[in-house]
């Protein structure tokens, strides 16, 4: 529902767009916005009997369009629940949740989200990932990418590096380099007007048309780093042609080796959605190219990527030796974990994991500004090993299931008090590095030593009941 008048102008517009279907869509703004969560199959399936009860507990109702996704009632307030904390959800309006379902990402593949922030798009890419493959998830605004970088965190997220570059400083790394590509263009934001009466004030048609001009900027830089065969989700929470349609046909008159797919578009009267459009496109190799592509891999010695550049850096000796203290560290505290194909890197005394293939190393990351190279798994101090807050939510249920744990149920005093900050009491004898899970899913560190567990919570997320 809006309180705040349509500018005239766009109302004339959507009433040339919708003709007599205008009536019914101007009608829907005196309607309350829809809201929705999709579950995080990182953590939860559908079949989990957690799932079940977030269904029963949230009233929550399927959307058509994504699996994963589900309508809930705004008074069941399901971002303030110590689930959300643990990630096994997260909050995003549906009609958002039909680019990713349509690009369809698989495990093992190389994925960009180029304007990540956010993040919804970039968890809901992980989730269909499963953590194996390369996830780059991409916010040009530092401020915005600190908000991505924790959502990915909050997720369980493994195998994304989240960067804060330039579409077209991202592209000079990464030619031809991604199987699939999300670009969630930055609009003019016509579908938020119900949520954000901002955006109604910032509505002109000058905004669509720069909005257009700058689509029509960034869009080069993700056609640039599409493999051929690879696809490319374009799509913006806007209604008018400009920043839609008419984008897509000036991208396929200029380049001709991009094929659409499909279209699609949630309208918020014809489905419950606050309104989505979606293409589908795919980058193709004519016959012409494909010689032309030869031929600079035989004089150049590359092709679709950048030779040895595209190999991982050699593993310097500190990353080595933080990497066989943090394996002690799992020997004892997390025996089952695994790691999979990554390269550690050591930044200062914090090491990560950062997820390594045949075609990616921390070679192709130099220079760029990178928040999160992969896993942050924790610091060395002095000699010591102390693990990291996202290490204990990518904790797998297989990994945690022989870990050192202690466990707390979701709706109870203690799980409120590990969220305010506030030690644990407990009478184990046992010491140690403990993570405190609730009803089974991981939510942070803590210290155990003479039935006291010390918070190890970040101090940054501490919240008050
Ligand atoms: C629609 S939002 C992305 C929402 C996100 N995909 C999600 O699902 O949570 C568009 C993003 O594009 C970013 N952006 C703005 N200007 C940009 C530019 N010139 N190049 C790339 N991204 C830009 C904005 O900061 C914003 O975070």
């Amino acid at each position: 529902m809006t309180t705040v008048p349509l500018p005239p102008a766009y109302i004339e517009r959507m009433k040339d767009l919708l003709g007599e279907d205008a009536e019914a869509f101007l009608q829907s703004y005196h309607l309350p916005r829809t809201q929705g969560l999709r579950m995080n199959p990182l953590k939860i399936s559908h079949e989990s009997p957690i799932s079940q009860q977030l269904i029963r507990e949230f009233n929550l109702e399927p959307v058509p369009w994504c699996p994963t996704g589900y309508y809930y009632d705004e008074s069941s307030r399901p971002g303030k629940h110590p689930y959300h904390t643990a990630g096994l959800y997260y909050i995003q309006e549906p009609s958002a949740m039909s680019a990713v379902a349509i690009l369809d990402p698989a495990p093992g593949e190389a994925v960009l989200d180029l304007a990540g922030a956010p993040g919804g798009k970039s968890t809901q890419i992980a989730g269909c990932m499963q953590g194996q493959g390369l996830l780059i998830a991409n916010e040009i605004h530092p401020a915005r990418a600190k908000i991505l970088s924790e959502n990915i965190e909050r997720m369980g997220i493994a195998n994304a590096v989240v960067t804060s570059a330039a579409p077209d400083k991202l592209a000079q790394r990464f030619p031809a380099f991604f199987d699939k590509i999300m670009l969630d263009a930055p609009c003019s934001g016509e579908g938020m007007f119900r949520k954000d009466p901002d955006a109604i004030a910032e509505w002109s048609p000058d905004h669509v048309r720069m909005c257009a001009a700058r689509q029509m900027d960034i869009l080069p830089d993700a056609v640039a780093m599409l493999k051929y065969g690879g696809l490319l989700a374009y799509s913006t929470c806007t209604f008018n042609r400009e920043e839609n349609e008419s984008t897509i046909e000036e991208l396929l008159h200029r380049y001709p080796e991009m094929e659409l797919l499909k279209t699609e578009r949630i309208w918020p009267h014809k489905q419950r959605g606050e309104g989505h459009f979606v293409a589908l496109l795919r980058k193709n190799l004519s016959d012409l190219q494909e010689e032309s592509n030869l031929e600079k891999t035989n004089t150049k010695g590359i092709a679709r990527g950048r030779g040895n550049q595209n190999k991982p850096a050699k593993t310097n000796k500190h990353a080595a030796d933080a990497l066989l203290q943090f394996e002690n560290f799992c020997k004892v505290v997390i025996p089952d974990y695994s790691r999979g194909c990554v390269e550690p890197l050591l930044f200062g005394d914090q090491l990560y994991l950062l997820p390594s293939t045949e075609t990616f190393g921390s070679g192709q990351l130099d220079g760029l500004k990178v928040l999160r190279p992969g896993l942050h798994v924790g610091e060395l101090k002095k000699n010591r090993f102390e693990p990291s807050h996202a290490l204990a939510l990518a904790l797998t249920a297989r990994e945690l299931h022989t870990a050192r744990t202690y466990r707390i149920a979701a709706d109870s005093q203690e799980t409120e008090a590990y969220l305010r900050g506030e030690a644990l009491f407990t009478d184990r004898t046992e010491n140690g590095w403990v993570i405190v899970t609730i009803d089974g899913f991981p939510l942070g560190w803590g210290k155990e030593s003479e039935g006291q567990i010390k918070n190890h919570y970040p101090k940054g997320l501490r919240r008050t009941f």
